[in-house]
């Protein structure tokens, strides 16, 4: 695990606890990435589907009663965790970090397949947009995606480590323009640029 120099974002609630749920979060996540997989790979009879939708269903009633405002919500916090910790968000792993340059590591899933083998392109869209934009935001002031521009230069596998390298290009007053490239072996498979309008704080 990477340990980020950089401070937390000024505009993040001062003394927000960053490892709130603990191993038990980490495990929750781990668990719940697994049934995504389990679920976009199945093929059972329907009395075996039937029967997990239930428990399934069960357990997602147990959570919904300590759902909580997006404000406290654990997801999305958890810089420690694969993917900023959110279930939605593709668990790249930082590997360093600096103000200009950050590395990461990804490695795709089941969820992840669009056809033919490959995956969706509008994951390797939303991994771009997540590690840009935390870049971006990381240590610096709020900053939204003002456009996201992806060259798809190979089809992009599942179950194989993925490099990320993602470096400042330029900042012009509030505008950062942020480059990333998506790499297998020093063979890149994807790369794009995204420009970042800072913004007040929330
Ligand atoms: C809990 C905390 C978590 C924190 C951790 C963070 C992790 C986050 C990780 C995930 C994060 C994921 C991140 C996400 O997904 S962020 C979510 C996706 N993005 C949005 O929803 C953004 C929606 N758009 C806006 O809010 C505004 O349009 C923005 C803020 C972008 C600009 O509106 P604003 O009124 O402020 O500025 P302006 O219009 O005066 O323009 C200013 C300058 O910018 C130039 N310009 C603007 N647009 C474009 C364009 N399309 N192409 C080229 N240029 C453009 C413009 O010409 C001008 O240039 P200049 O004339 O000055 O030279």
């Amino acid at each position: 695990m990477v340990s980020i120099d950089i401070p937390p974002h000024p505009w993040w609630k001062p003394g927000l606890d960053l490892h709130r749920g603990g191993d038990s979060y980490a495990h929750l996540l781990s668990a719940t990435r697994g049934l995504l997989d389990a679920v976009a790979g199945v093929d059972a009879p329907e009395a075996v589907l039937a029967e997990v939708a239930g428990e399934v269903s069960r357990i997602a009633g147990r959570l919904n009663s300590y759902t909580t405002s997006d404000e406290s919500q654990i997801a999305g916090t958890r810089m420690d965790l694969p993917g900023r910790g959110h279930p939605l968000v593709v668990p790249y792993r930082t590997t360093s970090w600096t103000s200009v340059r950050m590395t990461a590591e990804v490695t795709f899933t089941r969820i992840h397949l669009g056809d033919g083998g490959a995956v969706h392109g509008g994951v390797t869209a939303l991994l771009f947009d997540e590690v840009l934009g935390r870049f971006a935001n990381h240590g610096r002031q709020p900053a939204r995606t003002a456009f996201l521009h992806v060259n798809y230069r190979r089809l992009v596998p599942l179950d194989v480590d993925l490099d990320i390298l993602t470096k400042v290009d330029r900042a012009e007053g509030r505008k950062l323009y942020i480059t990333a490239e998506l790499s297998h072996d020093g063979t890149v498979l994807a790369d794009a640029e995204g420009l970042f309008v800072a913004v007040s704080a929330q």
